[in-house]
């Protein structure tokens, strides 16, 4: 019997304004995506983020092309997917869900080594504002249970984000995890000025601090105390070429940019051997691919705590959260294939 494949569009709107690079995201749109297979049903979600996948419309397009392949019987569906991150995310997801369901396990056993894991660590997600603001916000998650806090840096002066993180740090005490994001927005000169100033705040690790293109820069900023993490440079240039330039301390994955949760495993079992740290985050994407970013971070072993808190930015969703976020962990759904079952007919 053949794959039946569906999907359709949905928006949702965030609590405020995320600032990200360039970027202010408001509004999130996408599709859910529906295989159903040996009448079991699997789903999935394509949110394409435009300058870190495809756009809405090619990515609705690419989906459309999967659906005629399902029909036709060609079984070129993932073929049909193959250039466009977010709609190959969505379709190798709902696939991957009828797999893991049919199989009565949990999706992340399927991706890792089968072992059983209750909770991952996760990190609040701390944009963009003034230094009185970020300090109340980043205070606020620790009060909520939070034990690492990621701030949005590089949208104002070097000074100016520096007394930010020094406020942060004087909110948080010293046993919470400090990091910062610039999505690419320093010169090299500014971020060594900016490091040498996070490490005296005690900042562990640092986002994306030069442009995506940078290899060597970021080799350079190595080794100066705060570890050098690639997000958008892991999209350009991809593992290997990080590793031969001995780029980056740690490798950002984002399921949905990345063109899946298999792309993303990958990527985990390179960085695996070669001694690199690699943690999971959302685009800010619904509770479908936020729960399937779960399940990529439960099977990477011993993960920093990841992106994952993202669904409190949301005003509103694509349905319930089978997450449950506690003492700065997630829950990790433990149900058969990816634990969310009623999107599709609720929404
Ligand atoms: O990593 C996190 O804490 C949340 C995810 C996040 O920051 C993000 C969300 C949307 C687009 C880009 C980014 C980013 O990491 O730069
Ligand atoms: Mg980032």
């Amino acid at each position: 019997m053949s794959l039946d494949l569906q999907f359709r569009p949905f928006e949702l709107e965030l609590e405020q304004p995320f600032e990200s690079g360039d970027a202010t995201i408001t509004t999130r749109e996408g599709f859910l995506i529906r295989a159903e297979f040996q009448e079991v049903v699997g789903i999935g979600e394509a949110t394409p983020l435009p300058g870190w996948t495809e756009s809405l419309e090619d990515c609705e397009c690419a989906l459309e092309e999967a659906v005629d392949a399902a029909d036709d019987g060609s079984g070129a569906v993932l073929d049909a997917v193959e250039d466009t991150a977010a709609a190959r995310h969505g379709v190798s997801l709902a696939i991957a869900d009828c797999y893991a369901t049919r199989g009565a396990r949990p999706l992340y056993q399927y991706l890792g080594d089968g072992s059983r894991v209750a909770r991952v660590p996760v990190n609040s997600t701390v944009g963009d504002d003034d230094a009185d603001a970020t300090a109340a916000a980043a205070r606020d998650a620790v009060d909520r249970g939070f034990r690492s806090c990621k701030l949005k840096v590089g949208r104002r002066s070097v000074d100016e984000d520096l007394t930010r993180v020094e406020r942060v740090r004087e909110a948080v005490g010293d046993d919470v995890e400090v990091r910062v994001d610039a999505n690419g927005s320093w010169t090299f000169d500014e971020a060594v000025e900016a490091i040498r100033g996070l490490d005296d705040a005690d900042v562990s690790i640092v986002e994306q601090p030069l442009p995506a293109g940078a290899l060597e820069g970021h080799a350079d900023l190595r080794g100066r105390g705060p570890k050098i993490a690639l997000d958008e440079g892991l999209l350009e240039h991809g593992v290997d070429a990080i590793c031969e330039a001995s780029a980056a301390d740690v490798l950002i994955l984002k399921p949905m940019a990345l063109g899946g949760l298999d792309v993303a495993r990958e990527v985990v079992t390179w960085t695996d051997e070669l001694g690199l740290e690699s943690l999971v985050t959302t685009t800010i994407d619904g509770v479908v691919a936020r729960t399937a970013a779960v399940h990529l971070a439960a099977s990477v072993p011993d993960v920093p705590p990841c992106g994952l808190a993202t669904g409190e930015l949301l005003k509103t969703d694509l349905g319930r959260d089978p997450v449950l976020f506690e003492k700065g962990a997630a829950v990790v759904p433990q149900a058969k294939g990816l634990g969310i079952d009623d999107v599709w007919g609720a929404t």
